[in-house]
């Protein structure tokens, strides 16, 4: 499987968060964006998961054949929300994403087993909003588990997390690229991965003159 971005641009309102991003990517490797606040990591890693449509350029997944794989059935996003609700169990949560990611098809582990592999075991009764910030974040990150999915999109996936959850997450990432995953993600801290390429965002927006609809090229993107 290979992942490629080609040319990417990516705006927001009437800014250019960046533009002429481009990487290619296989199966068993890992990307980590970098740069500062309001680079565009988020709007980035939005773009390929197609919850935003890129201003321009593509960004395709593909099979050993080269064929196109939908990024929607193939990709987890893990965003700054956790996407879990607070007033069911930390349970019921991870059962309604494992449903719902895959019901006809299970792939992934049991609820049970990604609660133990987070190094939670034992809350699976409590409701999601009792736990503490980085219980939660780790509970987000169950969710990967529950479902198999080739492609991880984490945006900021160690918020909150304390050393030992950050190295336990890096193990997670590890496994996952092992087994012939992929994961892109944008951070502001070292993920504890061995090997991993780059991408900075530098940050630096364009502005759109939205009277005269024209580019004002004030600045640089670089990827
Ligand atoms: N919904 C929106 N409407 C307009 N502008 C937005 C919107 N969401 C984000 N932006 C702007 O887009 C730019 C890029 O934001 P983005 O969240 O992608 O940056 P980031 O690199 O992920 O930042 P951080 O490191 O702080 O998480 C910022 O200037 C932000 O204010």
């Amino acid at each position: 499987m290979q992942a490629k971005a080609t040319n990417l641009r990516g705006r927001r309102g009437d800014s250019v968060v960046f533009s002429a991003v481009g990487f290619t990517l296989q199966s068993g490797r890992a990307l980590v964006v970098t740069g500062p606040n309001g680079a565009g990591k988020s709007t980035l890693l939005r773009v390929l998961a197609g919850l935003l449509g890129a201003d321009e350029g593509s960004f395709r997944l593909t099979d050993a054949a080269g064929i196109d794989l939908p990024v929607a059935r193939e990709a987890h996003y893990l965003g700054h929300a956790n996407a879990m609700k607070r007033e069911l169990t930390v349970t019921e949560n991870l059962s309604f994403w494992r449903n719902f990611l895959a019901a006809d098809q299970p792939s992934g582990l049991s609820v049970d087993a990604a609660i133990d592999a987070v190094g939670l075991s034992g809350v699976g009764h409590l409701p999601f909003g009792y736990l503490s910030a980085g219980q939660k974040r780790r509970i987000a990150l169950a969710r990967l588990l529950v479902a198999r999915r080739p492609l991880w999109l984490l945006d900021e996936p160690t918020a909150a997390l304390d050393a030992k959850a950050d190295s336990m997450f890096a193990g997670l990432v590890t496994a996952h690229l092992e087994r012939g995953g992929m994961a892109i993600a944008a951070t502001h801290q070292p993920l504890g991965l061995e090997s991993v390429e780059t991408l900075r965002l530098d940050g630096v927006h364009h502005a759109v003159d939205s009277e005269h609809g024209t580019w004002d090229d004030r600045s640089e993107v670089r990827a």
